[in-house]
This record gives structure tokens, C-alpha cells and sequence, in this order.
């Protein structure tokens, strides 16, 4: 069955939806892991770096924690997939260099591409909402098997400028930065949570299921749901 929507713009969600989480966590996270000591030692004058390693010890309540401590944190996060927004600033910032260096190049599942330029093309804003940082999030899309992606975006959004992605006040936030009505928006993301919280703003929202992925099976309850993007038309009515 084919899902269509009237919209402004699309919003998406990056792992389970756009990419696979099995390639973020078996190439990216480790990745990142075997930097964190570096990063922590040698980086600890850059601002996001900085802020970060604050975050951190806020979240674990130690005001003193050293960077053996912090990096013990971060890994223990990356084991249970916490997204917690310190993790993720300091992953964006090595993921960044990686993709820049040509370690690194992004995954996107084959219906995902076509299916953004066909829908940018009919003149349908595309965002970006993930747990990921916006460094990340750029870094993601502009080093793709298919090349740079980002002139197709024209927004990235994480929990840092957002918000968590399970609170409906996020949501608002991004209609509100976006400029368009939240009715005008559409979200795409693996997580129900997240499908529930765009719902609760307001927004339009389809749950993206494919086999394998750690949603899958749970399903996104009673939201409208696709397999892949190719199950899914857009356009943006001028009247
Ligand atoms: C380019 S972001 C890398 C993936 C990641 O770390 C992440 O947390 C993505 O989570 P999402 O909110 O997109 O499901
Ligand atoms: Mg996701």
C-alpha cells in the first residue's frame, strides 16, 4: 500500500529509519570508543569538547570526575546505547574528523536516496531530526555511497537544539524553526516513542519498520507505517 501526504516537509530520523543501526553500531560506535581517551587528553580546550565533558559530569554526578572516569561513562553508554547528548557531541566530533579524513562513509538503505531526491525535487522540504549530533548529522550526509547529500537538506536538528526526541516540545521547536504548521510536517522515524511525541505536536507521522531493525518486531502502535520509502509519496500543494 502507498502512503500519501500533502506537506511542507519531511522530517527524518537517521538510525532504524533513513540507515541501518547495525552499521552505526558495529562500524561507528566502535569508532568512536577506541578515540574517546584521545579525544578527552589531548582535546580538552575545544568547546564542544568542553561542554561535553561538563554534561557528563553532571549527568553522573561527579563535578570532579577525571577523564579516565568520563571515558569509563561514555563507553558504559555506548554498551546500553544510551543516547545521552554528551555522548553524542563528542561522537560527532570524531565521526566528523573520520568522514573527513575518508575513513568513514555513510550507509543508507537503497530505497532512501531516490526516494529524497524524488521528493525534493517536487519542491518538499527535507530536515533532519536525530539523537546524532548536527556535526554528525552533516558529516552523515555529506559523505554517502552516492556522494554529498546535504544540498538536498535544509535543516539539522539533534537534542542539543531540539531537544529529546521523545518530549512533543521538541516538535514544536522545529515547526517553530522551520517556519511551516506543525499539521504541514511529516516525521519518519523506527521509534514509536518519537512517532508518539511528533503526534502530540501536532505533526504528521509514519512509523518506518524493516525486518531486522530493533523496532521491528515492537511495531509503532496505531501510527500509519511503511517497510521502505518507496511506500511513501509526497507533495506540497501552493494553495
Ligand atoms: C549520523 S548520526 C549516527 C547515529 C547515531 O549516533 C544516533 O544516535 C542516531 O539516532 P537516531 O535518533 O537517528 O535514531
Ligand atoms: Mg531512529
Amino acid at each position: 500500500m502507498t502512503l500519501h501526504y500533502d506537506v511542507d516537509a519531511v522530517v527524518l530520523d537517521i538510525e532504524g529509519t533513513t540507515s541501518a543501526t547495525g552499521f552505526v553500531v558495529d562500524v561507528l560506535y566502535p569508532y568512536s570508543r577506541s578515540r574517546f581517551g584521545a579525544l578527552l587528553s589531548e582535546r580538552s580546550d575545544d568547546p564542544d569538547v568542553a561542554r561535553a565533558v561538563a554534561q557528563v559530569r553532571e549527568e553522573i554526578g561527579e563535578p570532579d570526575a577525571d577523564d579516565v572516569r568520563i571515558e569509563k561513562a561514555l563507553n558504559a553508554w555506548l554498551d546500553e546505547d544510551r543516547k545521552a547528548t554528551p555522548l553524542k557531541t563528542l561522537q560527532g566530533v570524531i565521526w566528523s574528523e573520520g568522514f573527513a579524513r575518508g575513513d568513514l562513509v555513510s550507509h543508507f538503505y537503497d530505497d532512501v536516496v531516490p526516494a529524497l531526491r524524488a521528493w525534493h525535487a517536487a519542491g518538499v522540504r527535507l530536515y533532519v531530526y536525530s539523537s546524532g549530533s548536527v556535526a554528525a548529522q552533516r558529516a552523515w550526509f555529506a559523505s554517502s555511497p552516492e556522494g554529498d547529500l546535504l544540498p538536498l537538506v535544509s535543516g539539522l536538528y539533534d537534542t542539543e537544539n531540539a531537544g529529546a526526541k521523545q518530549e512533543p516540545e521538541s516538535y514544536g521547536r522545529i515547526a517553530e524553526a522551520t517556519g511551516f504548521a506543525p499539521e504541514r510536517l511529516l516525521f519518519l522515524s523506527d521509534r514509536p516513542g518519537e512517532l508518539d511525541a511528533a503526534r502530540a505536536a501536532g505533526w504528521q507521522a509514519v512509523g518506518i519498520r524493516r525486518p531486522g531493525e530493533p523496532y521491528y518486531e515492537q511495531g509503532v502502535g496505531d501510527h500509519a507505517q511503511a517497510g521502505t520509502f518507496d511506500e511513501i509519496t509526497v507533495s506540497r500543494s501552493t494553495t
